[in-house]
């Protein structure tokens, strides 16, 4: 319960920047509801006095009310739908730029993490678009039909007790008794009884959507190993989950509309039998009776939302929750309050530094210690799972390191912002990820005020122009989701290019080139070369393809360094470098064939 009101406050926190328009749609609301109220028992009033056939004039004033009353029900009304809409929209404009700024300290660690890390939850992409779209726009409801109508009920609800109060206090007493059942008791009830399975929909909702996700993107494999229908089964039985519960909410839908409409007419029915003995001994003029009931009636127009308001009330705290949830996990990596330091060289030095993902697995990375001078080129080679990539992204500040030291121009990384680091240092990353866009908004990802020269120049390095310009629509070719209409290795030239653009003084290459053939490897090593002079560079790799130019060669085993040297002493002692090496001659010998 105490969970709950917190994730109300902070719901209703977020509403204060634009609580004036807030109060402007309740106000809105409000005089909706009292037009309502006084058409009804106007109209009653005057079709009971003109039973009685007065002059035309005496019922000028009533007419006239009456008229006034009709035209501006529609006109409040319309504006309290303008404003409560374009207040709705506003706030899920805020809450999806909160929550995507929310997402990108966490990202990569917290998200998108794979089993076992260090998060204590792991979100997949279609959980995460689940949250950012439906579950966003689950809490329109809640500013729609929750915090209004509780206001609106009340001021219409204490009006009502004193008006009809005036005329006999039995009136008074039987509208607050069905006021009671119908805004408090029934909604209290309807909420109990949806709570949880408004947290259900949200799950299953969130499971469906991750899995038509999955099965977007995996529907090739799925067709290669002919298991799309297990997959299409599996959907269908989430789908079917996510019926039954809807079909459960449509059932209370349905018992509330019922009682609603019973309440109404049931303090109609209450209305009349207080009011028709106080006609017949003459407590009460007959020309009220009508306009008595029919207020009442009206009145109910601002006690029917409350049901509504309080269903809603449980999917929007679920989704809420689970938008909070995401929120406040705690970033992998923190900024210091500080300014970064400045830096006017790039060197690298690594000591002693040992990681693990999750506190009670084993290290990944175990007592490295390594430096790179400034405009020198290290490489890092070793069997698969060895730590190689790990490292890059504990250089580049995705993951937190707690033991051993990482110094960049003499600084340790924890001093910098994290977007100063991702200034400095370029990356090729081993799953680079390109956007549906053409290619030169690809580009641009690594410089977005670059000219078409210096566009130009960075595919030319990175020995795509060529390509690009047989294209019929050269740097605007749209290139698909994940570049499909590209080849592997026109991706990675891709990727290659954007990170010449980006320019920056510090280099990691991680697997940049395992995608392109024998050939088109050693020309692009050779043109990355001249863009490495001058820039510390790492380059990260399973092929020893052109290690003769690093001036450092580390072998990684098991997370640990275990040889060291340049290309021909790493050969003459005969290790694990040599061994891999003499293998990949092999297999290259038969690429060249
Ligand atoms: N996010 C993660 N959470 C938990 N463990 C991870 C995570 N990423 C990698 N690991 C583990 O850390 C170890 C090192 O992985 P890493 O990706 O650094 O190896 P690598 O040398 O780059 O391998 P490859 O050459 O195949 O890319 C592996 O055992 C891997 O399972």
């Amino acid at each position: 319960m105490s969970a709950s009101l917190a994730i109300l406050g902070r719901l209703l926190r977020q509403v204060k920047p634009l609580s004036g328009w807030m109060l402007l749609a309740i106000c809105a609301g409000l005089a909706t509801i009292i037009c309502g109220i006084g058409l009804m028992t106007l109209s009653a009033y005057l079709i009971s006095v003109a039973a009685q056939h007065p002059s035309l004039s005496a019922l000028a004033v009533t007419m006239l009310g009456v008229r006034i009353f009709g035209v501006v029900r529609g006109v409040v009304r319309y504006i309290e739908r303008l404003i409560s809409h374009d207040l709705t929209f506003r706030l899920l404009a805020r809450f999806r730029v909160w929550f995507y700024r929310a997402l990108e300290p966490l990202v990569p660690a917290r998200l998108l993490s794979t089993e076992g890390s260090l998060s204590t939850t792991n979100y997949t992409s279609g959980d995460l678009l689940s949250r950012l779209v439906a579950d966003v726009e689950m809490l329109q409801e809640f500013y729609v039909r929750v915090i209004s109508p509780p206001v609106i009920a009340l001021i219409i609800g204490a009006g009502m007790y004193f008006i009809l109060g005036a005329y006999n206090v039995r009136f008074a007493l039987v509208l607050l008794a069905f006021m009671l059942l119908g805004g408090l008791i029934i909604p209290m009830a309807l909420y109990w009884m949806s709570r949880k399975l408004g947290q259900r929909l949200i799950m299953a909702r969130a499971a469906l959507n991750t899995s038509l996700v999955d099965s977007i993107q995996g529907v090739a494999d799925l067709l290669i190993f002919d298991r799309q229908h297990e997959q299409l089964q599996r959907t269908l039985q989430l789908n079917r989950q996510l019926i039954r519960y809807q079909a459960l909410q449509a059932a209370i839908d349905g018992l509330r509309e019922g009682l609603d409409i019973m309440l109404s007419d049931g303090c109609a029915w209450a209305m009349l039998i207080v009011a028709i003995p106080l006609v017949r001994t003459g407590q009460l003029n007959g020309i009220y009776l009508a306009l008595i009931i029919l207020a009442a009636l009206s009145s109910f127009e601002a006690i029917r939302p409350l049901a509504n308001a309080a269903q809603q009330l449980g999917n929007s705290l679920a989704a809420a929750r689970r938008l909070f949830m995401v929120v406040d996990e705690p970033p992998p990596v923190r900024d210091p309050e500080a300014p970064a330091p400045t830096l006017d060289h790039y060197d690298i030095q690594v000591r002693h530094l040992s990681f693990r993902y999750q506190a009670q697995e084993a290290d990944v990375i175990k007592d490295l210690d390594f430096q790179v001078e400034q405009g020198h080129c290290l490489a890092i080679v070793g069997p698969s799972g060895a730590g190689k990539s790990t490292l890059a992204n504990l250089l580049v500040r995705f993951w937190e390191y707690e033991r051993g030291s990482i110094r960049l121009g003499g600084h340790e990384l924890h001093e910098f912002q994290q977007q100063d680091i991702h200034r400095y240092i370029g990356v090729v990353e081993q799953h680079p990820h390109l956007f549906n866009g053409t290619i030169r908004e690809n580009l641009l990802l690594g410089c977005p005020d670059a000219t078409q020269e210096q566009i130009e120049h960075a595919a030319r390095q990175a020995m795509l122009h060529d390509f690009i310009q047989e294209l019929p629509d050269g740097y605007e070719t749209r290139i698909g989701e994940q570049g499909v209409k590209l080849s592997g290795g026109e991706r990675q030239r891709l990727t290659i290019a954007r990170v010449i653009l980006k320019d920056a003084p510090v280099l990691i290459l991680d697997e940049a080139t395992a995608h392109l053939d024998t050939v088109s490897e050693q020309s692009i090593l050779e043109a990355l070369r001249t863009f490495m002079r001058g820039r510390t560079t790492i380059i990260i790799t399973h092929r020893l393809v052109g290690l003769e130019y690093a001036d450092e060669i580390l072998v990684m085993r098991a997370g640990r360094i275990i040889e060291r040297g340049l290309h021909h002493e790493l050969l003459q002692i005969e290790g694990l470098y040599w061994h891999l090496w003499t293998q990949q001659q092999q297999v290259l010998q038969t690429e060249r064939w």
